[in-house]
This record gives C-alpha cells, structure tokens and sequence, in this order.
C-alpha cells in the first residue's frame, strides 16, 4: 500500500508537519509496512513558509527588519531545498501581530521591513521570491516595499515621501532608477490572500482598514492615497494596477509589487502543489489524506484540502481522497462533488477547545488508525482499488 500525506496546518495546534506524522503513526499501526509519501502543506497562508521548508528539506533563516511601526525586529523566511527559492510571509515583517489597539495606526505604519527582507533573501542567492500576502497591519500600496528597495517616491520638494498610507497624497513623482538590480533578474510571486482590487469599496482601505485601527474618515483618506499613488505609478512606470485581482491584498502591498517588481498572481495553493511535485508523487498512490483544523463551505475557494483533491482527480483519476479535520463546519457536502471523497472528524466527543488543541495530535493518529483499519476490511472484501 502507498499513503500520501498531505495536510494543511492544524491552527493553533499542530503544523502541518506534525499533523502529517501523526497520520503516519496511526496508519503503521495497521499497516507497518506501507509506503508513506508525507507532503506538509499550505495555501499561501500562514504557515506557507514552514510548510515549504518542511516538504522541501529547505531551512529558515532571519533578517532583522523594520516592524509596521519603525522598529526593528528579527523576521523568519525560508529558503527552499532547490537553494534559489525563498518563501516570504509579508506578516513575518509587517504583520498586524506587531500592533495593538495603542498603535495601530495604517497611516503610519510600513511594508518597508517586508522590503528589507526581500532583499534579505536575494543576497542570500534567491532568484525566485514567492511572497504571502495578508495578515498586515498596513494599508501604504506596498510604498515602503519599494522605497527599501532604492525606488525613491518623491514630494514635490525633491525629498522623499515618509513612510506610511497617510503620507502618500504627497507623493508627485517616482524615480526607479536605483532600484535594486537583482529584481530585474528575480521572479516575484505573490500568492494573495484576497482578490480585493486596491481602491473602491471592495479595495483595500475599506475592507481591510478597519481591522488595522483606520476611523471611517481615516478609511476615506487612505483610499483616497492609494488612488493617487496608483495613478503616479500609471503616469511614471506606464504600470495600472489599480484594478487587478490581488492589488489591494495586504493593505494594497499586492499592487506595490506589481508595479515595482516582475511580480505575477497565483493561488496559493498552487504554488505549494508545484513545488512540492504532489502531482508526480500521487501517481502510483493507494490513497491520500489530507486535512485541516476546520472544514466549511469556503474550503471549496482554494484551501489546501481543495487544491490537493482537484489535483490528485486531475492527476490519478478515482484515487480516494479522504481528508481528517478538527472541526466539521456547515456546507462540507459540496466537497464530496468537488474530489474529496470522505470527512472524518478528528475529535473525539465533546471537548473544550483547550482539549481538542492539546490532544490533536493524538486525535489525528487515533483518526488516521481508524481510517486505514476502515480500508484495510473493506480491501478484504474485495472493494478496495
Ligand atoms: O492584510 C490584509 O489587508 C488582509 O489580510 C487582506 O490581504
């Protein structure tokens, strides 16, 4: 028998690491001898970075970098077992974790530290930078990216524009001439975790604003901002970017790095499928299991659960895919049309969520047990692949 594991994280109790080796006990148990392909996961999320390392042989590595609020931190990315890929969660920089309800301020706060480590990455050799976006505590369109990358936004003195969404109405002019050279050379991908446009009322001061601390006049002035620093980048880099699906991602740093580096959109759990070769190591599989702490109507819009079962029906046709979750939530039965084949949930009876956390990891082996013992009877009689 050959099992492939490829879980999403467990959040707030077990990485997806863990929550694949607990599988994988629970499946020796019943078959010691199987074949067990274990594929962490992520969707581009929180937890893309550990994920990728994981299931790559890759490491984490710091920089210390400028936090939302000016001051420095040390930030962890990964660089990938292929040597030239990095993988950057803007949150590890810019993060909404960073502030509180004293400090939050997206006029003030800066994507400059998420551009710090960038370049972090790239004078570690990477020439592929695969960037996380959400999670921010900053709506600046990505400016403090660009400007930690040499690109000089200007006020119409000459001098440079501060930092932070509320200052860019003075922004006249942008000169790109120094901006690092390497990013002519490097692939930037982004895998958003929103399709929000940059501006409007489905941009990314409205929607996301307000989590970040914005009042609704501080709202109107940000999106006001970022509509005029998105027509500055059309005037100057002959670059709109104002409409397309992810710019206002991560308080519009999506747009930031469309318009300042070779940046291009894709789901994320796409990239993790690549590359980690899911495709390929599916093949010649028995079965899969996937997973996640919760499972819900939305898994169906580009979860990892999602992206491993459309893969695996598209690559190895009929070849089951069950998936173990925490908590079974409303409107799963859409999955079962979607390619996941069964749900198992992982706890036990009625527990406190400090429980369910504390005992996951155990809760998933003992799932994991039952499911092989399922497949192992019903191989008996015949009915098996
Ligand atoms: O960071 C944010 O603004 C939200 O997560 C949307 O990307």
């Amino acid at each position: 028998m050959k099992f492939v594991l490829a879980p999403d994280s467990f959040k707030g109790s077990l990485t997806a690491k863990e929550a694949t080796l607990a599988m994988k006990r629970g499946i020796q148990t019943v078959y010691p001898d199987a074949e067990i392909e274990m594929i962490p996961m992520a969707d581009g999320g929180e937890g893309t970075v550990q994920s990728l390392v994981d299931a790559t042989h890759g490491q984490l590595l710091t920089a210390t970098v400028t936090n939302p609020l000016g001051h420095p931190t040390l930030a962890t990315y990964g660089l990938l077992g292929d040597g030239h890929t990095a993988v950057i969660e803007m949150a590890a920089a810019s993060g909404i974790q960073y502030i509180d309800d004293e400090t939050a301020n997206p006029l003030v706060t800066t994507t400059y530290g998420t551009g710090e480590l960038m370049r972090a990455a790239m004078d570690q050799g990477a020439t592929q930078l695969i960037l996380g976006l959400g999670g921010s505590a900053t709506n600046d369109g990505g400016a403090g990216m660009a400007q930690a990358l040499g690109v000089q936004l200007l006020k119409a003195d000459g001098t440079e524009v501060a930092v932070g969404g509320g200052n860019l109405s003075e922004l006249v002019r942008i000169d790109a001439s120094r901006r690092d050279p390497r990013l002519d050379k490097v692939e930037v991908i982004m895998a958003s975790d929103v399709t929000n446009p940059l501006t409007g009322n489905t941009g990314a001061s409205v929607v996301f604003g307000p989590q970040k601390g914005a009042t609704p006049d501080q709202v109107q002035r940000l999106d006001h901002n970022l509509a005029h620093y998105a027509e500055v980048v059309a005037r100057d880099l002959g670059i709109e970017v104002a409409e397309i699906p992810g710019s206002g991602a991560a308080g519009g740093l999506g747009a930031g790095l469309l318009a300042f580096t070779s940046a291009t959109v894709e789901r994320g759990v796409e990239i993790v499928l690549e590359k980690t070769h899911l495709r390929d190591r599916v093949k010649d599989a028995d079965v899969v299991f996937t997973g996640e702490g919760g499972m819900d109507f939305q898994t169906q819009y580009g979860k990892t659960p999602m992206g491993v079962a459309q893969a695996v029906k598209q690559t190895a046709g009929d070849l089951p895919v069950i998936a173990l979750v925490g908590k079974i939530g409303q409107g799963t039965e859409v999955l079962y049309e979607l390619g996941i084949d069964a749900i198992f949930s992982t706890v036990p009876g009625v527990e406190t969520l400090d429980q369910a956390i504390s005992e996951a990891g155990s809760n998933v082996q003992k799932t994991a047990e039952n499911v092989a013992r399922l497949i192992r009877a019903m191989d008996g009689c015949g009915t098996a692949r």
